[in-house]
């Protein structure tokens, strides 16, 4: 393992990365500071694999989409389940200790873009830092699971939410929001461990008054910011976008801090920023800032003035390649973003090294000099629309990339994956989705029949890629039958874990990718992997949950037999005999539940409004995936007056399901139920 020369850390300040790569513990998200997703421990070696065992499983709390990186400190193991709910475990046994439910509003639920999801929690000194779907950062003891304090960090007001990770750095806690595809403003804020009091705050796109906010970022949004955009358009009422929801990385020998910037909002960068042509920094960019004090350092925008969600918030790894002189170490920046490029940047200044695409893609011709993209002319269809790859769920999304230090080599949980973009002429009030591009293009009023369908399926895959940062090449990589497969570890005796959406754990050889072990899980993974040891036995963790984006968004790809399952955590050692127990699922029913109705006007109306309001949850064409009630079984769709009491007066929202009178006519909602009727009558139903 390639140490950098760490400067000394600053009195008082517990140093993660001077423990070298994960080990024993797996004390922070990326498993050290570097967030390489490395371990050490070589005792699950390529020669013993097929005596890996269950040694323990854990049912968790919720179901939907379960992302966590479980932390594991002193012998407990802190994994979290949707709706931000913590739990800590003997990681030993699996014995539970406690848990702690923030008891979260389920309305909030609609202000979540994904799935109300949570990617893990930090750590330090007995302090375990958690957010919030709702906005909230607690701080929580370790031993006990009782609150210590408790922050907003968030306007409620708007549709922010929290999924993802804080990190621990010194005496600060930094975290980040979510919600630029309903329409909020982003930063990175850093708060004091012991008192939850906001110590710095980075805004990433300008004030929408062009104005100060008394913020880290005021200088460097005046210097540079403010002029990347003009002075009207959708971002002065709606935010802009660039929210800071999940890679946050300590560059430990620099001093600073590195955050991925996600996409700008609306989308539509024609309905956002009329007036100008700017880049509008600093969304979908690489942004490091000092630790202390939160100032600017420098900057690499991945997709200036981005219009199709093409966030760069995905996994930051920090490493040294021979990319110096001479073959010299080089520490470097590496993302591998929505966009389908993978980069590096020299981590001291924020300069461009190389790039290249680990996808096929056709919104550029490639990077220039200094790794802009070259875009060309279907990227930005003034109307009409155009069918772009990546498409917005990214040639990589959240789930996390691993990096091993000693072939040098990244392990990319991509997917291939077009969409069509379609423009907006106008934005639309009547959603909460503020994108600018209707969702409805190219869809059929009537259901589709299996030949299309198959097709579609077809169209989607996921690739698991071993990419050489140095050659910007692929050294291997594997085709898998479906996007969205789960996050990666690499370990120091060769291997490469992944879980997929079917449930399968897999291990891979890191040199080549020849396929080693694979077990069924019996639940969709999208969580990655963690490793750490216990009187000298060496475990391997991981939840399995299926929910998130592409869940929610890509119903129809899969065809699910039972209703949401909870999710879990399973811990496998070498030896051990264990079973995964069956899921409790109930079956789902396909009958539709009334006679088709509506005249092809009121069908189109109900095409129309279901693809803006309801899809990116229940699935487009109406289909779940069932992670969210499949609308063509359920009960209401036979029911006038039942749905209207759901879909306008809200009857539903304990549950999650707020009225949408704001966005909906009580005539909209019944085309939606004819347009819904209409679908359970198709090929799908048995
Ligand atoms: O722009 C945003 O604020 C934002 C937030 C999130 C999130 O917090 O989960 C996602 C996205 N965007 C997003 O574009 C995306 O593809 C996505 C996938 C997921 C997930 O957990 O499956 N979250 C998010
Ligand atoms: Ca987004």
């Amino acid at each position: 393992q390639q140490k950098p020369a760490a400067a000394p850390a600053a009195a008082g300040e517990d140093s993660l990365a001077a423990q070298g790569s994960a080990g024993a513990e797996w004390l922070s998200y990326g498993g050290t500071y570097d967030e390489q997703r490395h371990s050490r421990l070589t005792q699950i070696n390529k020669d013993n694999l097929d005596q890996l065992g269950v040694a323990w499983t854990y049912e968790m709390r919720s179901g939907r989409g379960i992302e966590t990186t479980p932390i594991v400190a002193d012998g407990a193991m802190y994994a979290t389940s949707s709706w931000s709910i913590l739990h800590a475990l003997d990681a030993k046994t699996g014995k539970e200790l406690w848990v702690y439910d923030p008891g979260v509003d389920k309305a909030v639920g609609v202000d979540a873009c994904c799935d109300v999801v949570n990617r893990g929690v930090a750590i330090k000194d007995g302090v375990i830092f958690l957010g919030v779907i709702d906005g909230r950062l607690e701080a929580i003891d370790a031993k006990t699971g009782k609150r210590i304090w408790s922050v907003q960090t968030v306007d409620r007001s708007k549709p922010y939410t929290v999924t993802g990770a804080p990190r621990v750095v010194g005496d600060k806690v930094l975290i980040g929001n979510g919600g630029a595809e309903l329409g909020v403003r982003g930063y990175l804020s850093a708060y004091d461990v012991k008192t939850g009091k906001l110590v710095w705050r980075f805004y990433t796109v300008p004030n929408p008054k062009m104005q100060p906010d008394g913020a880290a970022s005021d200088e460097v949004l005046a210097r540079l910011g403010n002029a990347t955009w003009g002075k009207t358009g959708r971002w002065t009422t709606d935010g802009g976008g660039g929210t800071v929801w999940d890679s946050i990385v300590y560059d430990e020998p620099n001093r600073q801090i590195i955050f991925g910037v996600g996409n700008a909002s609306p989308w539509n960068a024609a309905l956002r920023d009329p007036t100008s042509k700017g880049d509008n920094l600093f969304v979908s960019s690489i942004v490091a800032v000092d630790a202390d004090t939160g100032k600017y350092k420098w900057h690499f925008q991945t997709t200036p003035r981005d219009n199709w969600d093409y966030t760069a918030t995905q996994t930051i790894i920090l490493a040294n390649l021979p990319l110096g002189e001479n073959g010299t170490p080089r520490r470097v920046v590496m993302q591998a973003p929505k966009n389908g490029f993978f980069y590096v940047l020299d981590a001291k200044t924020g300069q461009f090294i190389s790039g290249n695409n680990f996808v096929p893609q056709n919104w550029t011709t490639g990077l220039d000099a200094n790794g802009r993209p070259l875009e060309t002319a279907e990227a930005r269809p003034a109307n009409g629309s155009s069918v772009l790859m990546p498409g917005p769920q990214g040639a990589h999304n959240w789930h996390p990339m691993a990096f091993n230090p000693d072939l040098n080599l990244a392990f990319i949980p991509a997917q291939e994956l077009p969409q069509g973009y379609a423009p907006k002429a106008e934005a639309d009030p009547h959603t909460k989705w503020n994108t600018g591009f209707k969702f409805e293009d190219g869809l059929p009023v009537d259901p589709v029949d299996p030949a299309t369908m198959k097709a579609m399926r077809a169209a989607f895959k996921g690739r698991l890629i071993a990419w050489d940062p140095i050659k910007q090449a692929p050294r291997w990589s594997v085709e898998l039958p479906t996007p969205s497969n789960g996050g990666v570890l690499s370990t120091a005796s060769g291997l490469v874990f992944q879980g997929t959406v079917a449930g399968d754990l897999v291990g891979y050889d890191a040199a080549n990718g020849k396929e080693l072990w694979r077990r069924n899980l019996k639940g969709g993974i999208m969580a990655p992997p963690v490793s750490y040891e216990i009187d000298g036995e060496q475990y391997l963790a991981i939840a399995s949950g299926w929910g998130g984006a592409y869940a929610l968004a890509a119903g129809f790809l899969f065809d699910p037999a039972v209703q949401p399952l909870n999710g879990r955590v399973i811990v496998f050692k070498l030896g051990a005999k264990g079973e995964i127990p069956d899921h409790q699922g109930v079956p789902i029913d396909r009958k539709p539940q009334a006679a088709k109705f509506g005249d092809p006007a009121m069908l189109q109306r109900g095409l129309v409004a279901y693809s803006r309001n309801c899809m990116v949850c229940h699935g487009p064409m109406a289909i779940s995936s069932g992670v969210l009630p499949d609308l063509r079984w359920s009960p209401l769709s036979g029911d006038a007056d039942a749905w209207r009491d759901v879909v306008i007066d809200g009857s539903r929202r304990e549950a999650g399901m707020v009225s949408f009178a704001k966005q909906l006519s009580p005539e909209d909602a019944e085309a939606i139920r004819a347009y819904v009727v209409l679908q359970a009558h198709g090929p799908a139903a048995k």
